[in-house]
């Protein structure tokens, strides 16, 4: 579906060249959950301008539905969808009709659009706000709608930028779930994201993006099993002592990470860790065991948190 090689974005801003993506190799299957996970300037945002066909490629080849956005782009962004990462909806405007004038855009017929509109307020649970004004929408709503004003086109691929950033965690819920149903429709998702909990859900596969790179790809469990280990153990100590009681128990576990307010200690046993730890007579402030996550591939990959 999405096919990438070498693929360069550069900016000239103020007399000097930021190389915003740097030569990335990305492929996107049919059916698949393909996900960009990074933190904030890693490029993805510039790399999905470039799948839309609405930024031009600076170096590399894309292909997008077997198309060349430099040639193809008003049938490429006929047969995609965009949802972008701020909901861009005409407060002018009631639900229903943000829907069908979106659809008329695209050149659907009038009685098409009505009924397509009808489908997807029932598909994103608007139908009882149809006639509601925008602004009076939550945020989960106005993302909902967001989203099924990306679907008007029936889109092959849909391109999803941060879906759920800003948005409470029930509202989050509510729409992973609906993207869940797209995927047993068989749309093609690409999407970014910076939380890690999002892109386990819902991404089959995926590509860990930093300054401009990929430094990581595959399915998250993948990825987590091959940089990280299985369980964390997480250690708060006094305020400035993180640092000092790192080179204490570093031969307590396979890695030890030090953050500002957490000591990050790595191994198949959680709990045998912090026993260890106590049996030296270290007694940390706090301390739980989780399982490793992509947040720690991530901090093992970039040696940066995601929410740097
Ligand atoms: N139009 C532009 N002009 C100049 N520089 C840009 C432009 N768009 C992006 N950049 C720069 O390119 C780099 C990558 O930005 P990009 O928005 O692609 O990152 P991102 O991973 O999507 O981050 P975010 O999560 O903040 O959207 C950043 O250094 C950014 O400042």
């Amino acid at each position: 579906m999405i096919y990438a090689s070498g693929l360069r974005k550069s900016f000239v801003a103020g007399g000097s060249t930021v190389e915003a993506v740097r030569g990335i190799d990305v492929e996107v299957r049919k059916g698949e959950y393909f996900g960009f996970l990074g933190p904030n300037g890693a490029g993805k945002s510039s790399t999905m301008r470039m799948i839309a066909a609405v930024s031009p490629v600076s170096g590399g080849s894309l292909k997008i539905l077997g198309l060349d956005p430099a040639k193809d782009g008003p049938e490429i962004r006929a047969r995609i969808g965009v949802c972008p990462q701020e909901d861009t909806l005409d407060t002018e405007l009631n639900v229903r009709d943000n829907l069908v004038i979106y659809g008329r855009y695209f050149g659907l017929s009038r009685t098409e659009v009505k009924q397509r509109a009808e489908e997807l307020l029932e598909f994103v649970q608007l139908t009882e706000k149809a006639t509601a004004k925008v602004d009076d929408l939550s945020g989960g709503m106005k993302r909902r709608l967001t989203i099924a004003r990306s679907l008007i086109n029936k889109p092959e691929v849909l391109l999803l930028d941060e879906p759920t950033t800003g948005l409470d965690p029930q509202a989050r819920h509510v729409v992973w779930d609906r993207l869940f149903r797209l995927k047993q429709q068989g749309v093609t998702l690409v999407m970014t994201t910076h939380y890690m909990d999002e892109a386990e859900q819902l991404c089959d596969r995926l590509v860990v993006m930093d300054k401009g790179l990929i430094v990581a790809e595959g399915s998250p469990t993948d990825l987590i099993r091959e940089y990280s280990t299985r369980e964390v153990a997480e250690l708060r100590f006094g305020i400035g002592e993180n640092e000092l009681v790192a080179p204490k128990v570093e031969d307590l576990a396979e890695r030890v990470e030090v953050l500002p307010d957490r000591l990050l200690l790595y191994s198949a046993d959680g709990e045998e860790t912090i026993a260890k730890v106590h049996e030296r007579g270290l007694e940390p402030v706090m301390s739980l065991v989780r399982r490793s996550t992509l947040e720690d591939v991530f901090l093992r990959l970039t040696g940066r948190t995601l929410v740097d």
